[in-house]
């Protein structure tokens, strides 16, 4: 055995953290603690919370715990988290799939150089799930709030800087602001005007491989001292925990849908369907991310009275499952569609439509996505929780017509932030780390043909609706 690290996950619904041998990648404890979040039309959640939940996944881990060398926080993108000048919430943290930013998106891509603008300069034409649009939603309704705040962070930055006690964040989650401009590697000083943001209010973006510090103070089950690597981006956390090589696709099926893969070019999509991230070692992390995944789709078995499994094939439903608005297609005020029903369209077809609206933004976008690394013939890497079930993974077989692989690791983006502290505690490539693990060994499976012909009714579906799910 080799010297324990500690990788964290703060993702949407829970904290996990994993202790992992640094030598052989074996998880030898892990532990979980739930995170409220606000429903309706809000989606926040308290950091303070994510602190909490973190202590409490740490203490579920025990004794390893507490002999840990080295711990790396990776967490959900893109959220706002506003600190007064006691380093305490302003308010709850306006999370990546809050969309009440939408109207400010739009004034924001319109004055600051349009969509080519933003493409080129930032990576990205912003979503209303980026950080810039959402702190100028903070001013113009909140003006109080937006005043009273003395420090602007990340959710992955503020559990770093609770651990360590000095503002940092990386690369890769700072792509995801709006305010990081991809050409340069520097805060974007023309977005920061615009949205009235001082850049003495953000976090120093750290080099890959930098430490973000120490563990001070005795709040956790972790040892005072221990090395902090500089966290992430969950994305870009399982991009490391997969050691991923460019070219190699990923479909990640949480609480968002994700399709990304590592690229050596710099995206620049004016489209808006591929964000051009950064990943967290000095490449990049083209991703089209949905706001509507798992938790979407077990909310309409939910409604259908059935157990998520319990699927059915054929019937003429098409099901568009986008209850919280969507990013991928860019529909933030959409809601659910479901169109074509028959007198003998059963329940199991209706929740199958439901997985085959879901995955058909993913794929959509994949095309997008690959670029010029793409490997047609590598197998999609399956990961995120959806993956562990058989309906997810069929669906996807299905309507890809690619070989799927399912990794046995299930914690990535917690195992990527294992790999960064290991990284950086035996100074190593955090994701020649991860292929030394083996992370994303598992089981295989086979392509089967793919199903163009619902393909092609979810996307006429799409193309005949757009007036109602554009409708505010
Ligand atoms: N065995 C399973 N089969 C299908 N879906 C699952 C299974 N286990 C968990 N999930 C789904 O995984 C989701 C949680 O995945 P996870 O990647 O942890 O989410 P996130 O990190 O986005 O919060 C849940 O919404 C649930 O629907
Ligand atoms: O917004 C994005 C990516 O751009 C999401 O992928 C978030 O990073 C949240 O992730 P999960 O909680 O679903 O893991």
């Amino acid at each position: 055995m080799g010297p324990l690290v500690i990788g964290v996950d703060s993702s949407t619904q829970s904290t996990k953290a994993l202790v992992v041998d640094s030598e052989s990648g074996q998880v030898v404890a892990h532990g979980q603690a739930a995170h409220a979040v606000s429903t309706g039309g809000r989606r926040e959640s308290d950091p303070e919370q994510w602190w909490e939940a973190l202590g409490t996944a740490l203490a579920a881990c025990g004794a390893p715990a507490r002999e840990a060398a080295a711990v790396a926080v990776g967490a959900q993108q893109h959220g706002l988290v506003t600190l007064d000048a006691d380093g305490r919430p302003v308010r709850p943290a306006l999370l990546w799939n809050d969309v009440r930013s939408a109207a400010q998106r739009d004034r924001l891509v319109a004055e600051l150089g349009g969509p080519k603008g933003w493409a080129e300069r930032t990576g990205s034409v912003p979503a209303a799930s980026f950080t810039a649009t959402k702190w100028a939603w903070l001013t113009e309704q909140e003006p109080d709030s937006a005043a009273a705040t003395a420090a602007v962070r990340l959710p992955h930055d503020y559990l770093t800087e609770r651990l360590t006690g000095t503002a940092v964040t990386d690369r890769g989650d700072a792509s995801g602001t709006g305010w990081w401009d991809a050409a340069t590697e520097a805060y974007d000083a023309a977005t920061l005007e615009r949205i009235g943001l001082s850049p003495d209010l953000l976090p120093r973006v750290v080099r890959p491989g930098e430490a973000a510090g120490t563990v001070r103070g005795d709040d956790l089950p972790v040892p005072h001292g221990a090395l902090v690597a500089a966290g992430t981006g969950d994305n870009m956390a399982a991009a490391l925990g997969l050691g991923l090589e460019p070219g190699q696709p990923v479909l990640s099926l949480g609480t968002s849908g994700t399709v990304y893969a590592v690229s050596r070019h710099r995206p620049a999509d004016p489209t808006g369907i591929v964000a051009g991230f950064a990943d967290a070692r000095g490449d990049w992390l083209p991703l089209a991310c949905t706001l509507n995944c798992t938790q979407a789709v077990d909310r309409i078995a939910a409604l259908l009275g059935r157990y998520r499994e319990e699927v059915r094939p054929g019937g003429s439903a098409v099901v568009l499952p986008f209850l919280d608005g969507e990013r991928t297609p860019d529909l933030p005020n959409a809601s659910g569609v479901v169109h074509g029903l028959r007198h003998d369209t059963t329940p199991g077809q209706v929740l199958q439509a439901a997985y085959d609206g879901a995955v058909h933004a993913l794929l959509t976008a994949m095309a997008e996505v690959s670029g010029p690394d793409a490997d047609p013939d590598a197998p999609l890497l399956l990961i995120g929780g959806g993956a562990q079930g058989a309906a997810w993974r069929e669906t996807v077989r299905r309507l890809s017509g690619r070989a799927v692989q399912v990794p046995r690791a299930q914690e990535l983006v917690a195992l990527g932030a294992a790999a960064q502290a290991a990284g950086l505690l035996l100074e190593e490539d955090p994701a020649a780390v991860a292929r030394r693990w083996n992370t994303a060994d598992g089981r295989a499976y086979e392509p089967v043909e793919r199903d163009a012909a619902t393909l092609e009714r979810i996307g006429a579906l799409l193309a005949d609706a757009g007036a109602l799910l554009r409708r505010a």
